[in-house]
């Protein structure tokens, strides 16, 4: 038995951080939507009770430490499955970017395990496992856009904001999420307008998301990584709508409502860039078979 699942990117459209917790975490509010930049999972039922990843991107660990395996160790587990699986990650995402390859990884395992082994799991039991795997598997389970709060695992669907076109560029260099939660300071944080945000993706405001988007990670990032601030203004000049780094960074991104412009900021950071793309932002939720 085989099935193919894709697992999408996200940009955050807006991150705050309002305090860290005594767990160690930082409370977020987060406003999150997936892209159409995906990596493909491909997943084989083994007759014999083992898990095994492959992937053809030397970054990606082959083992427990890949989210992907974990997601599959944790529904075993849980279910007392005594199958196992070959889960292949054909890796479109760029790895440690801002852009939750891994955690999307994951939640693909979620939903396709859950077809394949016939588990009957809703999509909220399988954020629910999400949460256990890291912050962000939760939404990457549900896609499409929400508010999230909590560390991350608390999620509120919103519509889809207005179509678009997101130019991506990342410096090919990959961030710890972990060192810039570690290094930011919360006293002095200018908080972004998150219901601001989320008013003007329920009215589908294009203008008024442009206007909103922030990140409170992006000033700590910018400092270990400076490729950061160079790309943002070369985007900008180059004529996109907003500019802002995604996550926890480095990838940064453009929304930009006309194709042609889009195209125009990609080819300005082509050559400059590793690694460059345009997408359209996804809209709807994943269908569970
Ligand atoms: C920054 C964000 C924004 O969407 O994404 P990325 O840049 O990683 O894509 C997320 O908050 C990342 O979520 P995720 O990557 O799932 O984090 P986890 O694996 O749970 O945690 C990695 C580390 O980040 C820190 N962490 C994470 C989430 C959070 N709310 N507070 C934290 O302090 C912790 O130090 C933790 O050990
Ligand atoms: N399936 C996976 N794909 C990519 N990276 C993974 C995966 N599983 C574990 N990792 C590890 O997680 C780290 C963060 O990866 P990723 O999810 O791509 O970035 P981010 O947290 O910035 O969104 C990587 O350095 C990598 O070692």
């Amino acid at each position: 038995m085989y099935l193919l699942e894709k697992a999408p990117a996200k940009i955050n459209l807006s991150l705050d951080v309002l305090y860290k917790r005594p767990d160690g975490y930082h409370e977020v509010e987060m406003v999150m939507t997936t892209i159409d930049l995906a990596d493909r999972i491909e997943l084989i039922v083994l007759q014999e009770n083992k898990i095994e990843i492959e992937s053809d991107n030397r970054f990606v660990p082959n083992d427990e430490r890949n989210l992907a395996y974990r997601a599959a160790q944790l529904i075993k587990d849980t279910y007392n499955i005594d199958k196992g699986v070959k889960i292949y990650i054909d890796k479109q995402i760029p790895v440690a970017a801002g852009l939750a390859g891994g955690s999307s990884d994951a939640a693909a395992v979620l939903r396709g395990l859950n077809t394949l082994w016939e588990l009957g799991l809703s999509l909220d039991t399988l954020a629910e496992l999400g949460a256990k795997i890291g912050s962000d598997v939760s939404f990457c389970v549900y896609g499409s856009t929400a508010l999230s709060t909590g560390r991350g695992e608390k999620i509120k669907e919103l519509p889809a904001p207005p179509a678009c076109w997101v130019v991506l560029a990342n410096p090919g260099v990959g961030v710890s999420t972990q060192t810039i939660y570690q290094q930011l300071k919360i006293e002095g944080i200018e908080h972004p307008d998150t219901e601001g945000m989320v008013n003007a993706i329920e009215h589908g405001d294009f203008q008024s998301i442009c206007d909103k988007v922030a990140n409170v990670l992006e000033p700590v990032t910018l400092k270990l990584c400076p490729e950061v601030k160079q790309i943002k203004q070369q985007m900008a000049e180059a004529g996109a709508d907003a500019v802002l780094m995604s996550g926890s960074g480095p990838t940064v991104f453009s929304l930009v409502s006309q194709e042609s412009r889009a195209y125009r900021i990609y080819n300005s950071l082509r050559g400059f860039c590793e690694q460059v793309y345009v997408v359209r932002m996804l809209g709807g939720r994943p269908e569970l078979d």
